[in-house]
């Protein structure tokens, strides 16, 4: 008998995201044989072509954005015949229906549908395959980000997908959780006897997250306007990243013991009241200035308006819990930084009592700091005290030196892959564990949601900073006020 073949249905296959990331992924994945056979792609965007122009703007983007050392023309004519076009716009019945008889007459086995389009569309598109007779009981369905807008409107998307499709069945996609080195994060925490014991509050002082971004709004002002940075990057990849640190160790690497543990985190955000919003968040926009000596547009003037909409946020945040209680978080992400570097601080307390303080040199005791890279490289370093060389007839000379480990050299034979590669992998295998649960996107709602009521009560609006800086200085006085600093 015949192999069953699976098909992907990819939704927005005409997008920026399908062809920066999407296609090349998948052709990465079939490079590798890491895809069943047989395998095949149906991709749909709004815009009316055939298979062979659809074709010819894959060859294109392969050639731009899929690893220069996997290009090859016959893999590429191999991955391109494996892929149909079919325009559906959504909402027409008669597309689905159009669509639906094609994705019959390649497909014996299971169905994969990926989502990305604009989230408008998430609900209608899901209502088009199932009028069309599309959702089996196998049919798996990956939706990108954003899911709603704030609570009320990210349940009534999840109601909708979940009224055609089983919770095990929803592939919620985060980026971040695709990239290998927030996967890291669970190696390095329950992968090490060492860490554990002083995961807490007795031994940390505070926790600091960083996204920082080089570029700017790239052509996707449409999107990002009324959006902005607290719910394009905090309330999904930061939280999820946030999750991860704070949470409790699952009993073991399943979708539901992960997920349990990581939505009981996010849970346990304390609510931003309305009248601790102004000491704990500060909403900054960028204006005129030079990153990396390109001189940038302020936002306003890209947008041709002036607007509200925050590019950068810093904000205390608080888990409420008995291992993190007195802990805070400090989370900042931003546009047009002078870097673009994702990074977690694990700063420790000092030592409970220094030895050194006698012949003077105990004030200089730095408290230990772990410093996880997620991009653009991949390091930790842990910073310790060591003695320094030197005979030390006037008393034991200590200094910071770090421990550093760099992924990269580590595990230099291993290429490294798109996010993306994981996530569709684990799309067609099934696998939900790097995906977000629905009561996962809910509490980030809810804690996302806490913040734009206090910042809509209290009438707190965005504070210029020049592009290629820090963001404003309201940014810096949110940490230093607590004694600590960012660590840039
Ligand atoms: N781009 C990125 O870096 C990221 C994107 N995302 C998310 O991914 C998704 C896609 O983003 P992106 O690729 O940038 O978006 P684009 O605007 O580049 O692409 C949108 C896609 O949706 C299709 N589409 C638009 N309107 C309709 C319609 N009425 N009916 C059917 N199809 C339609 C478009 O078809 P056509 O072109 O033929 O009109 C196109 O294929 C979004 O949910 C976004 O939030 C998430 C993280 C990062
Ligand atoms: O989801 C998004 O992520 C990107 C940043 O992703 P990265 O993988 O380059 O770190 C961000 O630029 C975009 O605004 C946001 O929608």
């Amino acid at each position: 008998m015949a192999e069953k073949s699976t098909v992907l249905i990819l939704f927005g296959a005409t997008g920026d995201l399908a062809h920066r990331m999407l296609f090349p992924s998948l052709y990465h994945l079939l490079c590798d044989g890491l895809l069943p056979e047989p395998f095949h792609i149906m991709a749909s965007g709004r815009t009316r072509m055939d298979d062979a122009a659809f074709r010819d703007t894959i060859a294109e983007a392969l050639k731009t954005y899929a690893q220069a050392e996997l290009l090859d023309e016959d893999r590429i004519a191999g991955f391109l015949e494996r892929i149909v076009y079919c325009p559906v716009s959504a909402g027409d019945e008669a597309q689905f229906a159009a669509l639906a008889e094609r994705a019959r007459s390649l497909s014996t086995g299971p169905v994969a549908v990926y989502l990305s389009t604009p989230p408008s569309l998430f609900a209608p598109t899901a209502q088009g395959l199932a009028g069309a007779g599309l959702i089996g009981a196998d049919t798996r369905i990956a939706m990108e980000k954003p899911i709603g807008k704030d609570l009320a409107s990210s349940k009534e998307v999840n109601d909708a997908i979940g009224a055609l499709f089983p919770e095990e069945h929803i592939f919620r996609v985060d980026h971040y959780l695709g990239k290998e080195t927030v996967q890291n994060l669970m190696a390095l925490r329950f992968g090490n006897r060492l860490f554990e014991p002083l995961w807490n509050s007795s031994a940390i002082d505070h926790v600091q997250i960083t996204v920082a971004e080089t570029v700017g709004l790239e052509g996707r002002v449409s999107y990002y306007d009324g959006v902005g940075a607290l719910k394009d990057m905090v309330q999904n990849h930061m939280l999820q990243i946030l999750s991860i640190i704070a949470m409790e160790p699952p009993a073991r690497m399943d979708s539901t013991a992960v997920r349990d543990e990581k939505v009981k985190a996010l849970r346990s955000l304390r609510p931003m009241e309305p009248d601790s919003v102004r000491t704990h968040s500060v909403r900054g926009q960028y204006r005129e200035g030079a990153v990396g000596g390109k001189l940038i547009a302020g936002y306003a003037e890209e947008l041709g308006k002036p607007s509200d909409t925050e590019t950068f946020v810093a904000l205390k945040a608080h888990i409420d819990n008995w291992r993190w209680t007195g802990v805070p978080f400090y989370l900042r992400t931003g546009k047009c930084m002078p870097s673009r570097q994702s990074e977690i601080l694990i700063q420790f307390k000092p030592v409970t009592h220094s030895i050194f303080r006698r012949n003077g040199y105990g004030d200089a005791l730095e408290p230990n700091q772990l410093i996880i890279r997620l991009q653009p490289d991949e390091n930790i370093r842990l910073c310790i005290m060591a003695k320094r060389p030197g005979l030390d007839r006037d008393g034991v000379k200590l200094q910071e030196v770090g421990l550093d480990v760099s992924l990269a050299h580590a595990f230099a034979n291993e290429r490294r892959r798109i996010a993306y590669e994981r996530l569709l992998l684990d799309l067609i295998e099934g696998d939900t564990t790097l995906f977000v649960r629905r009561d996962e996107v809910e509490a980030q709602w809810t804690w996302i949601d806490s913040i734009t009521a206090g910042w809509k009560e209290s009438g707190q609006k965005v504070v210029q900073y020049a592009a290629g800086t820090w963001g404003p200085s309201a940014g810096i006085a949110l940490i230093e006020r607590d004694g600590a600093s960012w660590y840039d």
